[in-house]
This record gives C-alpha cells, structure tokens and sequence, in this order.
C-alpha cells in the first residue's frame, strides 16, 4: 500500500479534517481503533485496544485526557482521500482543549451510546462544534448491546440536532458494523478545509505534548500556505522564535514529511523542552515573511482550582519540587508555588483547571513518582476588595485579609448543564438550591429526560457537588460546567482553632450561612480523631475573633505501661521505645500533638466520585 507520508501536500479537496464527540464510556477510543483498522493504518497483529490512548494512566482509566491525531486514507468511488481524525478529550476540564481540536476540523462525529443516549458534556461539546459550524454527523455506537434502543436514541439526536431520525447513522465499534459506511459518509458530508496556499503560514497549534526522547511534541493544522523543516518558526503569541528539527504526520506513529500544506495535519519538533513554549490555541507561522495576524481564539490556559500538595513525609519536598516540574514539562495548565503550613510543613500551592485535574496529577505524583502526599481542601481564586479600594486575588484561604475592612468578595461563577431522567427533576433543583443555584431554563431533550441549566458558584462545584449528584440520581446525572464570569458574595474565612491557635491548613473560605455548619462538621471531626492528651483541649471554629462552635478533647494521660503489671523492664522499655516513635510523626500545634494521620484523614472528603476520576 501507498505511504501517505511520501506524498506531501495534499490537494484541500482530498483532505477531510474530523473529529469524535462523545461521553466517556461511549466507545471514542474502540471506534478509532476500528477506523486504524479498515483504512489499514495499523495491522491486524499490531493492534491493540485504545491504540489513541498513550499514557499509562489513561489506558488504566480508561480516559482520554491529551488529543491525539492520526491520518487515514481512504478510497471512496475510485478516489483517494486524507482523513484526520483529531482524537478531543472528553472531560469537562478540558472545554479548552476541546475547543482548540474542534477548531482544527470541519465536521465531528457525534457519536452517542445506543442504550444510554447523550450526556451533558457530550450536549456541551455539540453546542461548542455547532458554534465553530462543523458539519454534525450523528452516529449512534453500541447497537449490538441487547440493551440498545436506537430508535428512541436517534429520535432524541434528530430533536436535538434537527435532523431526520433515518440520518443517524448506526455503528457498533466493537463489531466494526456500519464504520465503513461511516468512513464514507465523513468523505461525502464533511466539506474539504479552505485556505490559501499562497499566503504566509498560518498553524494552529491544538496539541503539545513532552516526550522525554524528542522535546516537546506539537501537534498542528495549517490554515494558509505551508510549515517545511529547517525554516525558523515564530509562535505569535510570545514572539518567540524556534528552529524546526521535524515536521510529519502520524498515522499513526509519527512519519517525518517534507511539509504540511493548507488543511493538513500534522506534528512539528523544534526542541523546545517544556509546553508552555509551544501552548494549545497559539498561531505558529515562519519567521521570514511571517503572518502578521494570528488566527483568533488563543487564551492563555487559567487554573481555576487551588490546592496545597504537602508530602506526607517532610524530607521528600524536593522530590515533590522535581515531579511538579517533570509534569509541567506537559502540562501547561498547572502551576505551583512554595508554601507553608504550620501543620503540614513545606509543600506547594497549585493550580488546576479543575476537579479532575487535581485528581489526575494527584494521583500522577503518588503513582508515578512514589509521593506519599496530602492535598488541602480545593478552593477558587477570590478577588476581595478591601474599603480603602485596594484589591487581593486570594488562592489560598491563609491569603484572606484580615484586620481589614472589607468591601466585597467578588467569587468565580459556572454555568452548569445537568442531564438526567425526568423523575430526578424534584432532586436536582434542590441540590442546586442548596449549592447557592440560580435556575436558568429547563428543557425536555426527550419525554423521559431532561436537560437543567443553572449558575452555580464554582466553589460550589469543586467540592462534593458531582458525588451528591450522583448518589441522588441513582448514577443517571451527567455533568458539565464551564467559567461564567464572578458575582459579589457574603462570604466568609472559618478558622479552626486547637487551644486557641489557629490551624492554616482547616481554614476555608465559605458562604456565611455555612460558616457554622462547617466549623461544626470540623470540630466535630477533628474531636474524633485527636487523642487525648494530659490536659483538656478545646477546639473552636472561628470567623474572625467571633467563635461559632467549640468542642473538647477531656484531658487523659495516655499511660502506655498500664498494660504491664509486675516489672517485666524490657517490656516496659519497648513499650516506651515504641511511644517515642510514635511521637516523631506527631506535630506540634501549640502544646497539642497531633498525629499526621489526623490531618490526613479530616482534610480527605468523603469519597471521590465515580465518574469524575473512575477510580476502581
Ligand atoms: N458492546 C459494545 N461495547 C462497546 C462498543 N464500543 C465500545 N464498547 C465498550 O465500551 C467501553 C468504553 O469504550 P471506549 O472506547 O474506551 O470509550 P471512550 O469513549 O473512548 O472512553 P474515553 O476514552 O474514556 O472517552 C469499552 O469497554 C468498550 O469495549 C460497541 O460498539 N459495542
């Protein structure tokens, strides 16, 4: 078979640009599998499941979390074409990345499991591509499933997108049934890329990646003229210049090529060492007679949640420095600082875009990097207005102003899209109302299913709302949100105070009318799980100087050789021994010792999510 990567410079109107919008679970990953396989792009023997999925973590979670593309060729009424399938992250963290993959094509395959139907973010990410124009091929997976009922789903699409039912397409990925006439139809539906070959480059960049071999990894699209190797390159948002070691395409491991032309898709190598220098939604065009206007839409990434990561164990912090840098390397979305805490010692304060995220890297730091660690409650970024007029942009509740007057709390916002079967409908409004929920419109997607849109404030969200969603919809809630500006809210920082001092690391920034019931839950928890010690602790909860609950830990001498009668002494030395080992990993909270355990367990939140992170 004819290599694709000899050819360079594919005619636009063979090339066709696509992309696959769907839930998680709702078999992305297996249909690509498929395509890899009938376009002959991967051999029988090579296969392998989620061919598309690379890292590690993503095949165990079975989550796409960085795009990845791959072109296809494919022979349609005795004419050879390009396909690009331009593999987008499913998860609500990822809008962004989203946004940028489905900016790199001309139509999507909307693709919907056959016995659940569409999901809120799989609706989010339609709305995105219908914004963006791409043509909309609807396709229903999973029709082998005996639980499948594609006509109900297809006439759901059909409203949804306003087509006719007999225009979705049925497939099923595991079986490859109806993908090939699926191929066809991307070449007979999906319009060809425009752009003019004459004018200067113009690429956007929708992926960049770190590969400890080659440096960072960039995947693009060329929208005008060409990207050939050894010219220098210019990224426009930072001016920065690059010589370009490689340019190639995948198909789907990387084939270097002599160029990319308009409309094709590709990577480009330059040497960089670290993403942040070659970000997702930048414009790269040469240095020579360069484009003077990027193409629209970059926005520099945003963490939008914040937490503090502390080892467990004090001495691995430079440990924890050098993995946060090693993420970075591919992750131009996180950021950390050093911080400190009187509890938990030296850690870092980072940011994320969102939930999963945290969750990802998290779990990153522990598994790939053997951390043993312990993150803080998350919180928002706050913009506090002090009455003399002077603004603090507050990550982290010990940041909070105090001895201050202040004016107005200005909190980060979410428009939050909710879909679920219409008996749930009484149970969602009330868990919105009471995460502070402003409705904004209800529709019927179907007779049984509904779809609830509300604003909600983000900090809101970050902390337990998708498991109580979850548990109160018995799983069938799906779930998206994204930024929606700030609004002024009565908020206020609690304190938890052991014997009167404070502890930075249970602090948290909360709305007035939940200020007490989270000093109290706290207290309450912390009661629990402090020993006793040889006099009387009380443990407060604070807003300001004001105390808004209190509970005690009654004083006992804890007197570890009661156990020995008789003089057994070297018994009673082990026992000793053993108490004072127990004692190094205690820390000190004014005279209260209290152990690491205790921090760990009253900052863990109840139970991760299912979904959200798919922890088994
Ligand atoms: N019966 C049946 N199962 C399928 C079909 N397609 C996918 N699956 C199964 O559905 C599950 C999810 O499929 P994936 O391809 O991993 O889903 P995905 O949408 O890529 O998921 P993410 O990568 O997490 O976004 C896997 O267990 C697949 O084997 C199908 O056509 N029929």
């Amino acid at each position: 078979m004819s290599t694709f990567a000899d050819q360079t410079f594919t005619p636009p109107e063979q090339i066709r640009n696509f992309c696959i919008i769907a839930h998680i679970d709702h078999g992305k990953s297996t249909l690509a599998d498929r395509m890899l396989q009938l376009t002959g792009v991967v051999e029988e023997r090579a296969m392998r499941a989620q061919y598309l999925d690379r890292m590690d973590i993503e095949r165990e979670r079975g989550i796409t979390i960085k795009a990845q593309n791959v072109r296809l060729p494919w022979r349609l009424d005795g004419r050879d074409h390009v396909l690009h399938l331009i593999d987008t992250p499913g998860h609500v963290d990822f809008t962004y990345e989203v946004s940028r993959a489905l900016e790199a094509c001309e139509g999507a395959i909307l693709l919907v499991d056959a016995a659940q139907g569409i999901e809120a973010q799989t609706l989010a990410n339609l709305y995105l591509a219908l914004e963006k124009d791409l043509h909309i091929i609807p396709v229903l997976n999973k029709i082998d499933l005996p639980a499948a009922d594609p006509d109900k789903y297809a006439a759901e699409l059909a409203h949804i997108i306003g087509c006719d039912p007999s225009e979705v397409l049925r497939v099923s990925a595991k079986t490859g049934a109806g993908v090939t006439e699926l191929l066809d139809e991307v070449v007979r539906q999906v319009p060809p890329p425009v752009g003019d070959a004459d004018a200067p480059a113009r690429a956007m960049i929708f992926d960049s990646v770190y590969d400890t071999y080659r440096g960072v990894v960039t995947y693009i699209r060329v929208v005008d003229g060409r990207i050939t190797p050894r010219e220098r390159i210019r990224m426009m948002s930072t001016g920065a210049t690059h010589e370009l070691l490689e340019v190639g395409i995948i198909s789907p491991e990387p084939k270097p090529s002599a160029g990319l032309g308009v409309g094709e898709v590709g990577y480009l190598i330059t040497g960089v060492k670290d993403v942040r220098q070659s970000r997702v939604g930048d414009t790269v065009t040469s240095e020579r007679k360069g484009a003077t206007e990027p193409l629209a839409g970059y926005r520099d990434p945003k963490p939008m949640v914040f937490s503090g990561l502390y080892p467990v164990d004090g001495s691995d912090y430079p440990e924890l420095r050098e993995a946060l840098e090693k993420l970075q390397l591919n992750d131009a979305a996180l950021t950390f600082e050093p911080e400190t805490s009187v509890a938990l010692g030296f850690g870092f304060r980072c940011g994320f875009l969102g939930l999963l995220h945290l969750e990802i890297t998290r779990d990153r730091l522990e598994r790939e990097f053997g951390l043993d660690l312990i993150a803080t409650a998350p919180n928002v970024e706050y913009r506090v207005v002090q009455d003399d007029g002077t603004d603090v942009h507050v990550t982290n509740p010990s940041d909070w102003p105090t001895g201050v007057k202040i004016a107005e709390v200005h909190e980060p916002l979410s428009k939050v899209t909710v879909i679920a079967p219409s008996e749930f409908i009484g149970a969602i409004m009330e868990l919105c109302q009471s995460k502070r929920g402003n409705l904004l419109g209800m529709d019927y997607l179907s007779e049984e299913r509904v779809e609830l849109r509300y604003h909600i404030p983000l900090a809101e969200i970050i902390f337990d709302f998708f498991d109580s969603l979850k548990s109160r919809t018995r799983g069938y809630a799906s779930l998206d949100y994204e930024e929606a500006g700030t609004q002024v809210a009565d908020l206020v920082k609690v304190d938890i105070l052991l014997q009167g001092e404070p502890v930075d690391a249970f602090s948290a920034i909360v709305h007035k009318d939940a200020a007490y019931t989270y000093g109290n839950k706290m207290a309450g928890r912390l009661r629990e799980l402090i020993p006793r010690q040889q006099f009387e602790v009380p443990i407060q909860a604070a807003v300001g100087s004001r105390i808004i609950a209190r509970e005690t830990i009654r004083a006992m001498r804890k007197d570890v050789l009661s156990k020995c009668y008789g003089g057994d002494i070297s018994r009673k030395r082990k026992l000793l021994e053993k108490q004072k080992e127990g004692k190094k990993r205690m820390k000190n909270i004014g005279r209260v010792e209290v152990p690491q355990e205790a921090f760990v367990a009253a900052l863990s939140t109840d139970e991760p999510s299912g979904d959200k992170g798919k922890k088994k």
